[in-house]
Formats: structure tokens, C-alpha cells, sequence
């Protein structure tokens, strides 16, 4: 008999709710503040993950920020996503879906080019050499204005064969998606394939807006749905896939208890639910750590884990084929293991 923790290590996943920025370790942190003579107000690594404590996503968003002035160069974004695919690697994440936040970087005057350069490069060689699939996903900040965005968008379109998807993050409440409604459209026009950050700490009607108005193909996190039973079941009939990223949920604060997620809740009434990392660097988690403290906390059994992941190829951009390629070696991987 394998551990839990080795069958969770040893299943196929696929991660769909990963901000590049976010895995930006306090050690690789530190070497880019030095490699671009950054001084950081942070007298060591231990110094600042003492402050990687908070009560909110705001808290969490402005030491984020922060952390990502030390990218500056192409080279760093290459790092910083190719230490990412290496512990894809070594968690058995097969493929990937990540995001990243240009307004995060062009807005302190490094190029579009530079970002989605390096972080593309990575990603190629991480296909090429690690056989880790994968699309990109540009993110609008939405505590920023529409006409920002609209600029973002126009960027983008110069780097459409690159990028994938167009998804809204950053401070949720007060930003509710109507005021991404036009953009989206333009988006969606220009034939992005859409996702939206909805019901993290924002109410259900922020996930049926982001259904609804932005004409979403995916929900992340969207944990806010279970106040809303209808939803809930319009969930479950569509099949609008939710990427839910439990240890970040339980960082932020959006449960008190991760006993208390509704993950399973979800799942048990019929909703495409997936598990994701988000920040796995702030948060205290990569994939098979969120799966370890969601099995844990909500009495997973590996059945139902084995469902989370076939879920995740499932809710995925690859093609119908590559699809039931990554489904059957789940359901291989079950059937030896589970
Ligand atoms: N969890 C999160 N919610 C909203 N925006 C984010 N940007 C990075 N992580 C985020
Ligand atoms: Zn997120």
C-alpha cells in the first residue's frame, strides 16, 4: 500500500489557477534583488516570510506587489517560471495554465516584451525538455481602469499566438466584473478564451455576473457559489469549471478552517471542481500540498481525489484528444493504485 501522500504525488494533474508571480520564492526573491542591486526592506529571507501572515487578500496583494518589483529582466522571468516547471515536474503536474499580470510590470516601465518573453521561453523549453504542456493566460488587474486594461488587451494582440486567454484578478470587492464587461466583449472578439477570478472574497453574484456579463469559461475559485443554491445547480447542469485553490482560501482567510471549505460541498452536488496552488509561494503549498490538506481536512478518499483530477484535464484548454490521453492515465494510475 502506496501513503497518501505518495498516491497524491504519483496521480496526473493538471493546474489551471497559477499566477507566475506568485511562485516567486523568498530565496529566488532575494537573488533577483541582487542580481538587479535591489535593496529590499527585508533583512533576510526568514525576516520577510515572518510577514507572509494575512488577514485578507489585500494584505497578501500589496506584499505581492511588492516582490515582483525585483523582475526586471527577461532572465528573471525565465527563472522564475522555469523553477515553477520544475516543481511541476516534481509533482507530477503534467500540464499547466498559467497566468500573469503585464500591468504588474509594464506600469514600472519593464516591456510587455520582456515578460512574455521570458516567461514563454521558459515555458517552451519546459515542453521541449520536461514534457510539461501549457497555455498562458493575461490577466487584467481590475483594481486598475478599464482603459488600462483596454491598453493591456492592445499589447496582447501583437503576442496572440502566445497567449491563450484573457482572466481578471487582483482586490475583488469594489471591482465587481461589469466594469470588465466592454473589455471582455473585446477579448472575446478578438477569440480569447475568457476566465474570471469571482466569489473569492466577492459574493455569488460576482460569479453569475462573471458568468453572465464577461461570458466566462471558467470560474476561479468562485467559492462564494454555495451561498447560492441556484447557481449552484446552474454550475453543475453547464459544467463551467471551478478552479478552486483551498490552502490560499485558508491564507486569505475566505474560510476560518479548511474543514470548513466547500470544496467537497461542490463537488458532492454535481459542480466541475478542480484544486490549484494560486500563490504557492506565499500560500504555503504547490499542487500535491493543497491535495494532501484538502484529503485531509475534508476526508477526500482517493476515489474522489482520482475525480479532482480527472476533473482538472477535463476543465483544461487541450485539445478533445490530448484530453483523453491525460484521462486515461489517470484512470490508469486509479485502477494500480487507488
Ligand atoms: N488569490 C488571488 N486573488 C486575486 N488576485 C490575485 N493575484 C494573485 N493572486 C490572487
Ligand atoms: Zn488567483
Amino acid at each position: 500500500m502506496i501513503t497518501p501522500s505518495e498516491f497524491i504525488k504519483g496521480l496526473p494533474k493538471a493546474e489551471l489557477h497559477l499566477h507566475i508571480e506568485g511562485t516567486l520564492e523568498p530565496e529566488l526573491l532575494f537573488e533577483l534583488a541582487e542580481r538587479n542591486k535591489i535593496q529590499l526592506k527585508y533583512e533576510s529571507v526568514e525576516a520577510l516570510k515572518e510577514v507572509y501572515n494575512f488577514s485578507n487578500l489585500q494584505e497578501f496583494l500589496d506584499l505581492y506587489y511588492e516582490g515582483a518589483n525585483v523582475l526586471l529582466t527577461e532572465a528573471d522571468f525565465y527563472d522564475l517560471t522555469w523553477a515553477y516547471l520544475l516543481k511541476c515536474k516534481e509533482q507530477h503536474v503534467d500540464h499547466t495554465e498559467i497566468f500573469f499580470d503585464p500591468q504588474t510590470h509594464t506600469d514600472r516601465g519593464v516591456l510587455f516584451a520582456t515578460v512574455i518573453n521570458g516567461i514563454n521561453r521558459a515555458l517552451q523549453d519546459g515542453q521541449e525538455q520536461l514534457g510539461i504542456s501549457y497555455r498562458l493566460i493575461m490577466c487584467f488587474l481590475r483594481h486598475l481602469s478599464e482603459a488600462s486594461a483596454f491598453e493591456s488587451l492592445k499589447e496582447a494582440l501583437d503576442y496572440k499566438d502566445l497567449i491563450s486567454g484573457i482572466g481578471l484578478d487582483s482586490s475583488e470587492k469594489g471591482n465587481p466584473p461589469a466594469k470588465f464587461e466592454r473589455v471582455f466583449a473585446q477579448a472575446r472578439a478578438e477569440g480569447f478564451d475568457l476566465v474570471a477570478h469571482a466569489g473569492e472574497e466577492g459574493p455569488a453574484a460576482y460569479v453569475s455576473d462573471a458568468l453572465n456579463l464577461l461570458q466566462v469559461k471558467r470560474v476561479d475559485h468562485g467559492i462564494a457559489s454555495i451561498n447560492d443554491p441556484a447557481l449552484v445547480a446552474e454550475l453543475a447542469k453547464t459544467k463551467v469549471p471551478l478552479t478552486v485553490c483551498p490552502l490560499s482560501n485558508l491564507a486569505l482567510k475566505a474560510v476560518d478552517r479548511l474543514e470548513d471549505h466547500p470544496l467537497k460541498k461542490l463537488m458532492d452536488q454535481g459542480v466541475l471542481v478542480t484544486i490549484n496552488s494560486d500563490d504557492p509561494a506565499y500560500f504555503g503549498g504547490y499542487m500535491n500540498e493543497n491535495y494532501q490538506a484538502s484529503a485531509e481536512a475534508l476526508g477526500l478518499n482517493n476515489m474522489e481525489l482520482c475525480q479532482l483530477a480527472r476533473n482538472s484535464f477535463e476543465a483544461s484548454w487541450l485539445p478533445e484528444e490530448e484530453k483523453s490521453k491525460h484521462i486515461q492515465a489517470v484512470e490508469q494510475y486509479c485502477r494500480e493504485n487507488a
